[in-house]
């Protein structure tokens, strides 16, 4: 079956299911200059629809897919994926969701696997690791409980050391057993680029800056072109990141103030001077 063609956008959507390491696979993945972005699990699939992304990451996460209510991906969302030719990749806890919802079985490990192990590439078929790849081996963090111990029809192990990698490339469904997004997976960024830009077709080309300027936009739409803001002003990177935004947004119309509650810590506010200097300050 020829999977449909209908990508329509560029944004690699993850599906955060409570790992550690989560933000992290949307941050690297944003060191790749591609858009991506972090939402829960458990969205509904109208949010998910909204969204229109090309590439949908399953995260990693500290349940098992054993566990009553543990977190999944909507009702609706393989028809979904399926239908609309979206690429998903599932990492540890995404794999084993991927395997038990599409008709495979997942089991508690006979042995729980944290640590460095080696996976060697076995099928030159497999997309995740490009032809001409097989016999070579990749050093990868592993940290996982659970493992798939059947696969749904139509995958295929495309690593040995079994828990390694598994894809069906008709179906657009791809899974990692291991952590590509750490240091201690060394080729798990080579293995992530390949993925996203060869397989999934996402063009790489999105800026951090890009980001500042749309919020400029929004922030200049909000305030209008006379009106005035007030910021509260603590020093901290919450308010100081907004204020710096909406600075270069509106320029002298932004108005901070910073409040000597009297509970400051030690030269709190003689700090704060040296960075907020425009800010008012108000003993309270
Ligand atoms: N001393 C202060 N003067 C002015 N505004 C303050 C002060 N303390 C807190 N605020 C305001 O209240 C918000 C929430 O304060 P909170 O102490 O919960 O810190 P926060 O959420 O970590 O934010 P930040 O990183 O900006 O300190 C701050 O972002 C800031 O807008």
């Amino acid at each position: 079956m020829e999977p449909p063609k209908t990508l329509k956008s560029n944004i690699v959507l993850i599906l955060d299911y409570g790992s550690q390491y989560t933000h992290l696979i949307t941050r690297r993945i944003r060191t790749l200059s591609i858009f991506s972005l972090c939402i829960s699990g458990t969205s509904s699939l109208k949010t998910i629809t909204d969204l229109n992304p090309s590439v949908i990451i399953l995260s990693c996460g500290p349940h098992s897919v054993h566990t009553p209510n543990s977190p999944s991906f909507p009702d609706g969302f393989v028809e979904y994926v399926e239908k609309n030719g979206i690429f998903v990749l599932g990492i540890c806890y995404g794999l084993q969701l991927i395997v038990q919802k599409l008709g495979g079985a997942v089991a508690v490990g006979e042995k729980q696997e944290y640590g460095k192990m080696v996976i060697k590439v076995v099928k030159d078929c497999g997309e995740l690791f490009g032809g001409g790849c097989v016999g070579e081996k990749h050093v990868v963090w592993m940290s996982h409980g659970d493992e798939a111990v059947s696969l749904p029809d139509g995958f295929e192990v495309v690593t040995s050391s079994e828990q390694g990698a598994v894809e069906n490339k008709c179906r657009r469904f791809y899974g990692l057993q291991y952590h590509p997004e750490v240091t201690h997976s060394p080729k798990g960024m080579e293995t992530l680029w390949h993925f996203l830009l060869d397989v999934c077709g996402v063009e790489a080309g999105w800026k951090m800056e890009d980001v500042m300027e749309e919020e400029i936009k929004v922030i200049r739409g909000m305030v209008g072109r006379q009106d005035h803001v007030i910021c509260a002003l603590s020093g901290g990177v919450d308010s100081t990141v907004a204020a710096t935004r909406v600075h270069k947004a509106i320029g002298e119309r932004l108005h901070c103030i910073f409040v000597d509650n009297g509970l400051l810590r030690y030269k709190e506010q003689k700090r704060n001077d040296v960075c907020l200097i425009s800010a008012k300050v108000m003993s309270a």
